[in-house]
């Protein structure tokens, strides 16, 4: 990092237990965010991510530890937080009287935009997210997607120089999911924004994060940049193969998934020879043999 690099985050041994509960939700959490980094935070279900987020725009407090934005204690300045972080929760969108333009608009007038710039900013984000033709529908009309797309140009309004988005492309088809990725990626690139994204779809993350960190049980059990944390697997290279009746594997393959006869299986690089003479793979109508995800390097921590 160079001398003028700033942090977008500076999270200190942050602990957080919810009420009863055994668990702890975050346990001695310590890292930091680049100004201007795209970062992604991976887990499964229950992992902690949400409750680690919900700290770092000042809606839940931790038990123990800090959390600076920028150099601000996030909750000992929370308009601070507030002006600076947009945050994309996975829970529904609220403004569903609103047409798709006035919960733009006033999204953006309410983060201190004048009319004429709030208007500009509406059309330019309806435009980028391709919702132009729905401006004029009520939300609550909108489809699952569509308002997840709303909830995102909502998210983006006023500029903030972060943003945290959780799961921001769920629900989306194909080609809208595509248009998202481009977006970020543009407002990362070309507006040097400071992006913190949750999701569990590692392998379209892995086109545009720069860092990841994996969590589980409350803790970051990896934390590196894509290629690192792939290259640091023993088992680096992705078998996909399509089996018929009666056909088996040989048992050095860690099996990761198998659905009707399609295996995905995890091989150590050494391993790959005595597999390619102990298989004919050609024999099989399917296969594929390629270096490690972010996925693998996912099922493998979380
Ligand atoms: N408001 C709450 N009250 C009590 N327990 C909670 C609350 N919110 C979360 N938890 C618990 O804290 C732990 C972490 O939950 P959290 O929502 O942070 O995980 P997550 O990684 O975001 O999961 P998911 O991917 O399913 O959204 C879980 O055991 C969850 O049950």
């Amino acid at each position: 990092m160079s001398a003028d690099q700033r942090y977008a985050y500076e999270v200190e041994d942050l602990h957080k237990r919810y009420g009863d509960s055994t668990e702890p939700a975050n346990a001695g959490l310590s890292f930091r965010i680049e100004e201007g980094e795209f970062f992604g935070l991976l887990g499964s279900n229950g992992a902690g991510k949400t409750t680690l987020i919900k700290q770092m725009i000042g809606l839940v407090r931790p038990d123990r530890g800090s959390i600076r934005l920028f150099g601000h204690d996030v909750f000992a300045h929370s308009r601070y937080t507030t002006t600076h972080v947009g945050y994309m929760p996975q829970t529904a969108f609220a403004l569903n009287s609103l047409t798709v333009r006035e919960a733009v608009y006033f999204s953006a007038h309410l983060r201190g935009m004048s009319i004429r710039a709030a208007k500009r900013e509406r059309d330019t984000l309806l435009e980028a997210l391709g919702l132009t033709a729905l401006a004029r529908k009520v939300v609550r009309q909108l489809s699952g997607g569509e308002r997840r797309l709303l909830q995102l140009a909502v998210t983006l309004t006023g500029a903030p120089p972060v943003l945290i988005l959780d799961e921001p492309t769920n629900e989306l088809d194909p080609s809208r999911r595509r248009q998202v990725w481009d977006l970020l990626r543009d407002l990362h690139q070309r507006d040097g924004r400071t992006v913190i994204l949750i999701t569990h779809n590692a392998i379209e993350a892995e086109q545009v994060i720069e860092r990841v960190g994996i969590m589980r049980e409350g803790e970051l059990v990896a934390l590196g940049a894509p290629a690192e944390l792939k290259s640091s697997l023993r088992s680096r290279v992705r078998l996909t193969i399509t089996l018929g009746e009666g056909d088996v594997l040989p048992d050095y393959l860690r099996i990761q998934s198998e659905h009707r006869g399609r295996v995905v299986a995890l091989v150590d690089s050494a391993d790959l020879p005595r597999l390619t003479k102990d298989v004919d793979l050609t024999r099989f109508p399917e296969f594929t043999i390629h270096t490690a995800t972010l996925e693998d390097v996912y099922v493998t921590y979380a």
